[in-house]
């Protein structure tokens, strides 16, 4: 049983058909990466799967539950949704808004110090807990929502852009929480119309465009689906120009240049197994490999080939 299961979900908006039979299994414990360019349907998914709103047809299921009036309180239970915006809260500090959502979740007393306690460390905001909100950069504005999402202990985090408008640094800290977070076995629902940002944290994708899904699987599918194959990098500890008259004969290599950061590896199509024939190449050859890396743009070209840049 999936942790998240949608049949047939369809919402209109008038005439629009914002989201269109979109048929989807998140598992236990996925990192599960929604992708797809701006009007696609992420954030309308996101909010039917968080009981904010109503399909116009199809079902969805959450841990089993079918998402609709009778079980909103037990869905609630469960998840935790992430919007894209943070709203503006007077001038609450992080900790008196931590304690306002911890009592709307009926958590109190000692167990709402411990606990807010808890997601202030886990979120890295434990020396902010008497800033005011509204005075926090973005980045941990964001910090804190996730902090707030995890208040009660939800089994599926669902998050909407959670890196728009981060700087580099404010990026790389929220990827860093996300992979704590899915370690410690959340199943989580991420949505970004940038793919490198998901691909280190997600184990698997699903593509959206004009409220279809266009495709769902790991990385290496994403790519196989692909016409083109990629680069991959490739670093040996010396003798880089035997490597490339090694490499240059291999079936499925269309061309490889030594660059000053090592070679360049360009593949006539994407086989996950010619990663390794290329690793057994070098080793054969008597030479130390160093670094062997899949060029993430390669997963850029993938997606904009899948959804081929129609938006709505
Ligand atoms: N309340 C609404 N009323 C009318 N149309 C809406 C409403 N909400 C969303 N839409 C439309 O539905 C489509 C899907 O929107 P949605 O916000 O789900 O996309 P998205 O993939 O999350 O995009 P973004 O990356 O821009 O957030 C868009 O064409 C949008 O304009």
């Amino acid at each position: 049983m999936g942790m998240i299961q949608t049949q047939n979900l369809t919402k209109k908006y008038g005439e629009l058909v914002a989201l269109d039979h979109l048929t989807l299994t998140v598992e236990e414990g996925d990192a599960f990466g929604f992708l797809g360019p701006n009007g696609a349907g992420k954030t309308t998914t996101m909010k039917i799967l968080s009981t904010l709103l109503k399909p116009t047809w199809g079902e969805a299921r959450i841990d089993g539950l079918s998402v609709g009036p009778v079980n909103a309180q037990e869905v609630r239970r469960i998840i935790a949704y992430v919007p894209d915006f943070f709203g503006s809260y007077a001038d609450l500090t992080v900790t008196e808004y931590l304690e306002f959502f911890a009592a709307s979740y009926g958590i109190m007393g000692q167990d709402r110090r411990r606990v807010i306690g808890d997601v202030l460390e886990l979120t890295d905001l434990t020396g902010k807990s008497l800033s005011e909100v509204n005075g926090l950069s973005r980045g941990m504005q964001q910090r804190l929502s996730v902090a707030r999402a995890l208040l009660h202990d939800p089994k599926l985090l669902l998050l909407d852009e959670p890196a728009s408008g981060l700087d580099p640094r404010a990026r790389v800290e929220m990827r860093e929480l996300l992979k704590e977070l899915h370690r410690m076995g959340k199943t989580i629902l991420i949505s970004s119309h940038i793919l490198p940002e998901l691909s280190e944290l997600c184990n698997k994708f699903g593509i959206i465009e004009r409220g279809k899904l266009k495709f769902v699987g790991g990385k290496d599918e994403l790519l196989a689906r692909t016409e083109t194959g990629g680069r991959l990098h490739v670093r040996v500890a010396e003798r880089a120009d035997d490597a490339r008259r090694a490499l240059a004969g291999l079936s499925g290599v269309t061309g490889v240049r030594v660059e000053a950061e090592g070679l360049l590896v360009e593949l006539e199509a994407h086989h996950p197994e010619t990663v390794g024939q290329i690793a057994r190449c070098l080793v054969e050859a008597g030479l130390k490999l160093v670094e062997l890396r899949r060029e993430e743009a390669s997963l850029e070209t993938a997606f904009m080939r899948m959804t081929e840049g129609a938006v709505q």
